[in-house]
């Protein structure tokens, strides 16, 4: 939805930085690059921040097709936003390719005052779709590096292919990079 922070997730991620001051919503598409190194592996990560708002809808649904993974975002602050995540799913099915990467993001995780949906329900939800998820902000960096990172992973692993290696599996990464990190990494 507008106003989740998709664009502060991606600016943290790529410049380290939080965008703060007034929020200026994202118009129609945009998108940045970024460097990885994976396991000693150049990955180039296209990442594409989408309009949350419904009138540009039409416009992001040309670009779901092409993602090789997607990370949906609600804010823990905005129950309606995570009951929106459903409607969300159902048009990631409806247009994106079947096997893309997906991921359930809890963002603004760090406005405890605000906060209107709690973790386990955000965990909840992720089990019942079969995603990985985690809590993120934009605001403190928490989680950031990971979840693209573990998006980054699969993605090299997806396209390398190397018949020795075992299979690279997200759900298990994440979660055992939660877990040694007391899920509050920054
Ligand atoms: N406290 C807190 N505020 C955040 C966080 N991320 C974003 N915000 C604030 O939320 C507002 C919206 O952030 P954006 O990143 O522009 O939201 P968006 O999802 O890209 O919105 P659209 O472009 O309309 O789809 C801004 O005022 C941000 O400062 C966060 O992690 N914590």
């Amino acid at each position: 939805d507008s106003g989740v922070g998709k664009t502060c997730l991606l600016v943290r991620f790529k410049d380290g930085a939080f965008l703060a001051g007034s929020f200026i919503s994202t118009v129609g598409i945009d998108f940045r690059n970024k460097v990885l190194n994976v396991d000693g592996v150049k990955v180039k990560l296209q990442i594409w921040d989408t309009a949350g708002q419904e009138r540009f809808r039409s416009v992001t649904h040309a670009y779901y097709r092409d993602a090789h993974a997607l990370l949906l975002l609600y804010d823990v602050t905005n129950k309606a936003s995570f009951d929106n995540i459903r409607a969300w799913l159902s048009e990631i099915h409806e247009y994106a390719q079947q096997d893309v990467v997906l991921m359930l993001l809890g963002n603004k995780a760090d406005a405890s005052h605000d906060r209107s949906v709690r973790r386990e329900e955000g965990e909840r939800l992720a089990k019942e779709f079969g995603v990985p998820f985690m809590e993120t902000s934009a605001r403190s960096g928490l989680n950031v590096e990971l979840a693209f990172t573990a998006i980054a992973k699969e993605l090299k692993h997806r396209s390398m292919k190397e018949p020795d290696e075992p299979k690279f599996k997200l759900h298990e990464y994440v979660n055992k990079e939660m877990k040694t990190a007391g899920c509050c990494r920054s």
